[in-house]
């Protein structure tokens, strides 16, 4: 098992939200909260240090985690926005510890467990994904920090599809078929409306 001073975690929110209209979507309001807040509830005492990885609005971000970090910039050549591979390569390279846990900003709902899942779930391997019993989520993972060099050396390739450096890696899913509205994400102005009244509602019956 892992221990919690083995675990870094980091939530991404270093995309451009162009389909929210190019704005900072972790930082948007979602139920009385910036987005990424959600997301910090899920994680906070459960990891070592906090990351965030973002590109923009580092001092709002930082209210929110112990470190922000933005994504490197490889061969001098590439900034920021190139993707959340090279947002998983940047966590990679600043964890201080051997494990790093990542998950996304626009992901408000993820299980309170979720942690504790992904550790139990990975068992002996080097990287594990969550599973909603239909889909992949990759960019809700465990990885094994000592990858970055592997890693380092895809990007160069060009490679950008997470799911393309995962099979190259003793990998596993971890299942969690048992919460797959977990996975709700908003990338719209109209998805974050209905989420927001769907966990508005279930919280709301939850307290009758
Ligand atoms: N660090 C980093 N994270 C990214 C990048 N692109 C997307 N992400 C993160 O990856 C997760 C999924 O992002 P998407 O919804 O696919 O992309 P987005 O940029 O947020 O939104 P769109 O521009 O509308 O696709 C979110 O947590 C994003 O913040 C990137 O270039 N760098």
């Amino acid at each position: 098992m892992i221990p919690t001073h083995e675990l870094t975690g980091m939530i991404l929110a270093g995309g451009e939200g162009r389909r929210m209209g190019g704005r900072d979507k972790g930082l948007e309001p979602f139920a009385g909260l910036p987005l990424v807040g959600h997301v910090v509830k899920r994680l906070e005492g459960q990891v070592g240090e906090l990351l965030i990885n973002a590109n923009r609005n580092a001092d709002a971000y930082r209210f929110f985690a112990d470190r922000v970090i933005a994504d490197l910039v490889m061969d001098g050549a590439e900034g920021g926005f190139k993707g959340p591979l090279m947002g998983i390569y940047s966590g990679l390279r600043a964890a201080k510890t051997p494990w790093l846990l990542v998950a996304p900003c626009d992901s408000p709902a993820l299980p309170d467990d979720l942690v504790a899942r992904m550790i139990k779930g990975i068992g002996h391997h080097d990287i594990a994904v969550a599973f909603d019993g239909e889909r992949l989520h990759p960019v809700v993972a465990l990885l094994r920090t000592s990858l970055a060099d592997d890693l380092a050396a895809t990007l160069a390739e060009g490679e950008r599809k997470i799911d393309r450096w995962y099979a190259r890696h003793d990998w596993c899913r971890v299942d969690m078929s048992d919460c797959t509205d977990a996975f709700a994400n908003l990338n719209t102005e109209e998805e974050k409306l209905r989420l927001e009244t769907t966990l508005f509602n279930s919280s709301a019956k939850e307290a009758r």
